[in-house]
């Protein structure tokens, strides 16, 4: 990977605002409250998530009691924040959304756990964000629906008991593990969100294309929902963007030759690597020999910084088995070479997972 190819990369790139960024744009909120689904039977994907939870409510319904707390993990876009409003219609509750980082006081919890209204949802998001008084505070919250507020401070501070309405805590990470074992073992049901298979989001494609009303076909649907990297979230961001070209371009139809010829303009090519995905990888393979080199050797190469290259390229080309991180540094499988349309070095063929190139130390001693 040359400089010119990957020229200006710093300036974009630093993980915020990518198309293929799985993590909601600042001002992505009111597109995608309008597409999201519902009631359980639109929810798209995810069959077990969604036979275990129609389980679980339907039984809260039959017992005319709350649910159980519902734990959902998983990475970002998989629509963790849309089943938590989905639990809440087929509930018929009210839900009450907030977030970890915006609880960094326990009195912030007490404040909100005290004004629900019973058999209410809340939503956490990012719960493995949350202080540590406010996560104790939780404990007793969600097992006997009780807080203890404290007033005062030093030796003169005391506990008033608070009972609270029973209500149903629905919590969501990226991290699972991060979670303390005492509060993970207090959700009664725990989902854990994959990533989607190509044919389910050729589905949220379909579903997106009739709400925004734009005419698709099943090649044009298939072309971007390959581009995906299996998150609905971006196969919705892809999608309107594709909406453009076509209006712009074309007779406003979306079909194989348009999805492919919009995503190249945002260079996003048929596997859903983007600018700086290729930045990466094709440096790994043609400076390095496919490696194995240290992270700020490579991050060096291409321009970015250490944890742009770590957290916002590597996931998905790992996923993707083009890249694997080794005690030694990085090293691109074969399949690597293959999606740069190079000729595999003698060494990767037949070998998926061991390094292509000659061994090669990062400059930088890592
Ligand atoms: N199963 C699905 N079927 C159809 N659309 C979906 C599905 N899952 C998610 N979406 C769509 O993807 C977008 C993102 O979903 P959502 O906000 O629920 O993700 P999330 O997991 O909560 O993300 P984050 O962790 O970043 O908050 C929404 O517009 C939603 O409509």
């Amino acid at each position: 990977m040359s400089g010119e190819e990957y020229a200006g990369a710093g300036a974009a790139d630093d993980g915020t605002d990518r198309l293929v960024g799985p993590e909601a744009d600042s001002d992505e909120s009111a597109v995608e409250a309008a597409l999201r689904p519902k009631e359980l039977s639109e929810f798209i994907g995810q069959p077990k998530v969604r036979e275990q939870l129609d389980l679980v409510l339907k039984a809260a319904r039959q017992r005319h009691g709350t649910a159980d707390h519902v734990l959902l993990s998983g990475a970002p876009g998989l629509g963790k924040t849309t089943l938590s409003m989905i639990i809440a219609a087929e509930m018929g509750a009210p839900i009450r959304i907030t977030s970890g980082p915006a609880i960094q006081h326990a009195g912030d919890l007490a404040a909100i756990l005290s004004s629900l209204q019973e058999g209410e949802i809340l939503f956490l998001d990012e719960i493995h964000r949350m202080s540590r008084p406010a996560e104790e505070m939780l404990y007793m919250a969600m097992e006997d629906f009780r807080v203890d507020v404290i007033v005062g401070k030093g030796p003169g501070a005391t506990a008033i008991p608070l009972e609270l309405p029973p209500f149903t805590l629905v919590g969501a990470t990226t991290r699972a593990g991060l979670l303390p074992p005492p509060l993970r073992d207090r959700f009664g049901f725990t989902a854990h969100m994959e990533f989607y298979e190509p044919a389910e989001l050729e589905q949220v494609v379909h579903r997106s294309a009739r709400l925004l009303e734009v005419r698709t076909d099943a090649e044009g649907a298939a072309e971007i929902a390959g581009r995906s990297r299996g998150t609905p979230r971006i196969a919705n961001r892809l999608l309107r963007r594709v909406r453009d070209y076509a209006q712009v371009k074309a007779d406003g139809v979306i079909d194989r030759e348009i999805a492919s010829r919009a995503l190249g303009v945002y260079e996003v090519d048929e596997r859903g690597l983007d600018r700086l995905d290729r930045a990466v990888l094709g440096a790994l393979v043609k400076l390095f020999g496919g490696g194995p080199v240290g992270l700020s050797t490579l991050s060096v190469a291409v321009g970015e910084e250490r944890e742009t290259v770590e957290e916002v390229a590597e996931p998905f080309l790992v996923r993707e088995g083009l890249l694997a991180r080794t005690p030694r540094g990085r090293i691109a499988t074969p399949a690597a070479w293959d999606h740069l349309g190079m000729a595999r070095p003698p060494q990767a063929h037949g070998r998926p997972d061991s390094p292509a190139g000659p061994g090669q130390a990062g400059l930088f001693g890592e």
